[in-house]
């Protein structure tokens, strides 16, 4: 069993993009610039934001933080974002999710310009990436993907499980890994809270990909032995011995699982290290479109 290490493989992408970023500004143009905005404040939301926040400096990425409280009304929301696509300084945009429920997400999503669009959440950007064309991949699933790559894991011809159906990490993890891409070309099952039998579709993943929320739902029995597990589940548990009160855990029950694994990646230190590292390769390339 080989843990899959997101610290590695994401440093390996960003160093990369430090690079990069290094060279340009050299040449003496300006530096990448992502907007995040964050409606309200939920304890999760805010690490997260604070993350990408940090991981941006750490490449030589500019960044702004915007904060609307949490009843601000979707037009004034709608308008913030108006205003960044106008703003030529500003290469990506990111609106964290979920929002209050008195705002539309897909409204929020679709007025992003998908020319900024680095979440890849917006219509043209799912389409894009369904047609097998150029696009801003979802961070998260991209982050996956460039993990496969990292540790060079072979997917071709394998049947990979995919246990979840949500725009942002499920559907679009479900059409990479069946897409003609180096480390696509599964057969892919997509599970979701009506799959009967989810134990027995699972025993016949070569890859398991866990993205539901329930943790440590995937067990030992429901794994076949020498199998590859992603797990994307992040859900935060109270636990009064731990440092913040609460412990981080996965959608996999690691300890159990680990031994029948040939791969497997931790909660936390694996795939959510990734989706940063996913969410800056958009960035980057949303930027050198503006310099053509
Ligand atoms: N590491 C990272 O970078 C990221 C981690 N996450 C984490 O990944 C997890 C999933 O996130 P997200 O996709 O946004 O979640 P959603 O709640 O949007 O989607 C969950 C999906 O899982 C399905 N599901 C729920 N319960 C079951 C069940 N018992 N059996 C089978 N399927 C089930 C749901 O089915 P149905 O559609 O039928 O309701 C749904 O399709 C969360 O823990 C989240 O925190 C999310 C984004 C990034
Ligand atoms: N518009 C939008 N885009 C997103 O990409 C988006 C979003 N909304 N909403 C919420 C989910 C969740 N998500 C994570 C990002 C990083 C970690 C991450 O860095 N995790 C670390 C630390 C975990 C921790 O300490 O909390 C780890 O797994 O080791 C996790 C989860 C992005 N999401």
């Amino acid at each position: 069993m080989q843990i899959l290490d997101g610290k590695i493989a994401s440093q390996s992408v960003k160093e990369q993009l430090a690079a990069e970023v290094h060279q340009l500004l050299a040449a003496g143009n300006r530096a990448p610039h992502l907007a995040a905005i964050l409606v309200g404040s939920n304890g999760a939301s805010e690490t997260y934001v604070a993350s990408k926040v940090k991981n941006c400096a750490e490449i030589g990425f500019e960044s702004t933080l915007i904060r609307l409280n949490a009843d601000v009304s979707e037009e004034e929301l709608l308008n913030t974002i108006r205003q960044l696509n106008e703003d030529p300084k500003i290469d990506g945009i990111l609106v964290q999710l979920p929002l209050p429920k008195h705002i539309s997400e897909p409204k929020v999503i679709e007025t992003i310009s998908a020319e900024k669009d680095v979440d890849g959440f917006h219509p043209v950007s799912v389409g894009r990436l369904v047609q097998g064309l150029e696009t801003f991949i979802p961070a998260t699933p991209y982050g996956i993907m460039l993990m496969l790559e990292h540790y060079k894991i072979p997917t071709k011809g394998k049947h990979a499980v995919v246990i979840g159906r949500s725009n942002i990490v499920g559907r679009p993890m479900s059409v990479l890994l069946s897409s003609n891409h180096p480390y696509g070309n599964c057969t892919v099952t997509i599970c979701h809270s009506h799959t009967p039998d989810l134990a027995a579709v699972c025993r016949q993943g070569d890859i398991i990909v866990a993205a539901l929320g329930k943790p440590e739902f995937v067990t030992a029995d429901m794994v076949k032995e020498g199998a590859i597990i992603i797990d994307v589940g992040i859900t935060r548990v109270e636990d009064a011995t731990a440092k913040k009160g609460f412990r981080i855990k996965g959608d996999v029950a690691f300890d159990q699982v680990s031994p029948k694994a040939s791969y497997i990646t931790p909660v936390p230190g694996g795939v959510g290290l990734m989706t940063i590292a996913g969410l800056m390769k958009n960035t980057l390339v949303a930027y050198k479109r503006t310099l053509q």
